[in-house]
Order: structure tokens, then C-alpha cells, then sequence
């Protein structure tokens, strides 16, 4: 009988054994791996990395706890082993970075202060820019006078070289009249002779009586006041600046007021030419009223103790009423404080004869005591000088060469004929 349970023993040992295999076999080994990123397993909100993904998370159940219709129920799953937790390398500390160094405040750069060229000899340190009308009188001109035979045709052209150099018809005929008397006289005509004649001829047009100095300087305990005055474009804001420029080398002491409230830039063009020499600017609002910042600048001047105020306007020709309404209430304004001392009309030479009419605007309008001659060195017609002198009756007291700081040269009627004759 034990004999015959044996091998029934050993049948149910190996069944157990292949059952137990079975089992063991069937059990999931698989670790959950965590989800791959940028899967949307990954993205899902609120499932840790490596945790599966609970079903009510894939089907939320109703919320009497049923399986939405239509959906099989989930299975019941088997219980998971969890995934042996590998500890992970520690992160490397962060190397610490030093943290920014607060940013240093810009010390406030103070301009530099420039030092203008000194105005004595300007005009003739300038006198290459005058090339053009040297090219009409030196050349030209000389040219003509040196001619075997001065006849009838050969004055003539005399006359029309003074004409197309903007001289003017009636300065012209008097200046060929005279030179025609003396060069008959004279009746030899060397080159250096008639060099000498067509230059005191000019010199003469230019009348050198006349006093070019700009009227400067502390008068009755107030700094004098100078109104720049002129057409829009002639250069009347660059002419401020360069005027400054001319006072400070001259030893003056500068309040520069930006009455111009009609073109914004005029402002900061005059705050940029004061700064580089050190003066002062007062400046209103833009569309401000330009009677006010006139008067606000000849304040700062006397609480500043300077002795010249330079005021720049806009002076805008639509017509001469509207002129005459700003200038006059400027004036009037300014006057609180004491008298304007000087008005200067700037000019634009290349605007030749064309210029001149517009010019007598002003001077019926303001009490012009002075032109600046600007841009000279951009035209052939330097005659424009004796031009302008003639038709207003003011004269030339400094005259524009260039676009350069210093290119502001006091006008000198000799070295000025010097120059538009080239070297001797
Ligand atoms: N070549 C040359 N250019 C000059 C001279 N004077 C002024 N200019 C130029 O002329 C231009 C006009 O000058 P501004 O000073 O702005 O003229 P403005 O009369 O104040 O003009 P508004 O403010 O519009 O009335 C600028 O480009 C100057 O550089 C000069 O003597 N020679």
C-alpha cells in the first residue's frame, strides 16, 4: 500500500512544483519606467514620473461611482511591485556665480569747453573760402583792366562782371566811372597799378568809415542786449552760436536766449553751441511766447552778472504785420529790463539781390544796427557785400565763411578786398 502512494506522492510534488512555476512565471517583473518626456505621459498634470497612470485619471467614473456607458469597466489590477528605487547621483552644488555688480551711476560728463579760434585775422586765415568770387574779381576782373586797349566794349564788360558779382547797378556804374577817370589819368597801366586802382575802388563802395563793432558789454550795471534777427533758413540760429563763439574770444561773458519757440530744434541747436563754450541758455516751452523767454534770458544775464545777451528769434515772414507784432513785443518786453543795444539782420549771401527785399522787411520793421553776411563761401557773388550795404544803409559788420565753428569772421572792408583780388 505505501508502495502504491509513492508515485502518487511524487505526481502531486511535481504538479505543485509545475503549479508553483506557473505562478511565479505569470507574476509581472516589469519595472514601470518612467515616461519618456515630451510624451504626453509625461505632460500629464499631476502624475509623478516612473507612477502609473491611475484610470480615473484616463475616465474619470461617474460620480455614482459607475463606469461611463459604453466603456468596459477596468479590470482589477493585479498589485504591482514597486519599481526598485535606484537612489540617484546627488546634483553637483551649483557653482556659484558672483552675483552682478550693481551698476555704477555715470558720473555726469561735463562738456568740454572749447576755446574759439581769436577773431583778429579771421577773415584773413578764411580768404581760400572766398575762391569763387576770387575767380570774378582776381581773375576776371584784373584780367579785363590789363587789356592793350581799355575801350568802350572792353568797360562794358567791366561793368557786367561787377553786375553778375551782385555789386549791383548803381554801386557799379560809380565804381567804372571812377576807375575809367583814373586809369586815364594815370595813363600808364602796370598790373600792380591797376591792381592798386579796382581795390581802392571796392574798398571805397564798401565804406570803411563805418563802425563794425558790435555794440557789447556792461552798460549802466546791465550786460547789452543783441536780437538776431533774419528770414528762416538764412542761418540766423548758427550765427547766434557762432557770435557767441566771437564774444567768448574776445573775453565776453555770454547769455544766449533761444527766443525761436517756433522751431523746436533751434532750441537745442543754441543749448549745443552755448555748452561748447560755456555760456548759458534759456529756453522756453516749443509754441512758447518768445517776448517771455526774451525777457527771461536778459534776467538770467543780470542775475548772472554777464555782459552781453544774445537773443535768436524766429522772426517768421509770413507778413510784415505779423513780424512787426512779434519784433516790436519782443523789444518792448526786453526793454523792461533796459535798452536793446544792437540788432543784428542775418542775411543769406546766396540769396543774392532776390534777399534784399526781404532784408528791407526787417529793417523797417526792427531798428537793424548790423548784418551778418552768412554763406558767403558758397557763392561767386561776394559783390553782394557792397550791395547790401548800399540798398540798406547798415553795415556789414560780420560775415559767414562756412559751416565750421569759427567760420564767423568780423568783417574788415580791406582784408575783405585783399582776399576776393587773391594774392598779389
Ligand atoms: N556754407 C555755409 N553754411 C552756413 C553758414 N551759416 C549757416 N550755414 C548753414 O545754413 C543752414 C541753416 O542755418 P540755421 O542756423 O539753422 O538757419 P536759421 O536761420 O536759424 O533757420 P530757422 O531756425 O529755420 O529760422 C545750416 O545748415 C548752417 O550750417 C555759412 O556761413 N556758410
Amino acid at each position: 500500500m505505501k508502495d502504491a502512494l509513492v508515485p502518487v506522492i511524487v505526481i502531486v510534488a511535481l504538479l505543485l512544483v509545475a503549479g508553483l512555476t506557473v505562478f511565479l512565471v505569470r507574476r509581472p517583473r516589469r519595472a514601470v519606467l518612467p515616461p519618456e518626456a515630451g510624451t504626453k505621459e509625461a505632460e500629464r498634470p499631476g502624475i509623478e514620473r516612473g507612477e502609473q497612470i491611475p484610470p480615473s485619471v484616463i475616465a474619470p467614473p461617474k460620480p455614482d461611482g459607475k463606469t461611463p456607458v459604453g466603456e468596459k469597466p477596468a479590470p482589477e489590477k493585479p498589485a504591482v511591485e514597486k519599481p526598485a528605487v535606484v537612489p540617484a547621483p546627488a546634483p553637483a552644488p551649483p557653482v556659484e556665480k558672483a552675483p552682478p555688480a550693481p551698476p555704477v551711476p555715470a558720473e555726469p560728463v561735463a562738456p568740454e569747453i572749447e576755446q574759439p579760434e581769436p577773431t583778429a585775422g579771421r577773415l584773413v586765415r578764411l580768404r581760400a573760402r572766398l575762391a569763387r568770387s576770387q575767380n570774378v574779381f582776381g581773375k576776371g576782373l584784373l584780367g579785363l583792366l590789363s587789356r592793350d586797349h581799355l575801350d568802350d566794349d572792353a568797360w562794358d564788360e567791366v561793368e557786367e562782371s561787377l553786375i553778375s558779382a551782385d555789386v549791383g547797378v548803381q554801386a557799379t556804374t560809380e565804381i567804372v566811372a571812377k576807375l575809367r577817370e583814373r586809369t586815364r589819368v594815370l595813363g600808364t597801366r602796370t598790373a600792380t597799378d591797376l591792381r592798386g586802382l579796382l581795390a581802392e575802388e571796392l574798398t571805397e563802395a564798401l565804406d570803411p568809415k563805418l563802425d563794425r563793432s558790435l555794440h557789447t558789454g556792461v552798460v549802466e550795471g546791465k550786460p547789452s542786449v543783441i536780437l538776431v534777427v533774419g528770414v528762416n533758413g538764412a542761418g540766423k540760429t548758427t550765427s547766434c552760436g557762432k557770435i557767441a563763439r566771437v564774444l567768448v574770444a574776445d573775453g565776453h561773458t555770454v547769455v544766449l536766449g533761444a527766443a525761436d519757440t517756433f522751431r523746436a530744434a533751434a532750441a537745442d541747436q543754441l543749448a549745443t553751441w552755448a555748452s561748447r563754450v560755456g555760456a548759458q541758455v534759456v529756453r522756453g516751452p516749443e509754441g512758447g511766447d518768445p517776448a517771455a523767454v526774451a525777457f527771461d534770458a536778459v534776467k538770467k544775464g543780470i542775475d548772472a552778472g554777464v555782459d552781453t545777451v544774445l537773443i535768436d528769434t524766429a522772426g517768421r515772414l509770413q507778413n510784415k504785420v505779423g513780424l512787426m507784432d512779434e519784433l516790436g513785443k519782443i523789444k518792448r518786453v526786453v526793454e523792461k529790463h533796459g535798452p536793446v543795444s544792437e540788432t543784428l539782420l542775418v542775411l543769406d549771401a546766396t540769396a543774392g539781390q532776390n534777399g534784399l527785399s526781404q532784408a528791407r522787411v526787417f529793417t523797417e520793421v526792427a531798428d537793424v544796427t548790423g548784418v551778418v553776411l552768412t554763406k558767403l563761401d558758397g557763392t561767386a557773388k561776394g559783390g553782394i557785400v557792397i550791395a547790401v550795404q548800399r540798398a540798406l544803409g547798415i553795415p556789414v559788420k560780420l560775415v559767414g565763411l562756412g559751416e565750421g565753428p569759427d567760420d564767423l569772421a568780423p568783417f574788415d572792408p580791406q582784408q575783405f578786398v585783399s582776399a576776393l583780388l587773391g594774392d598779389e
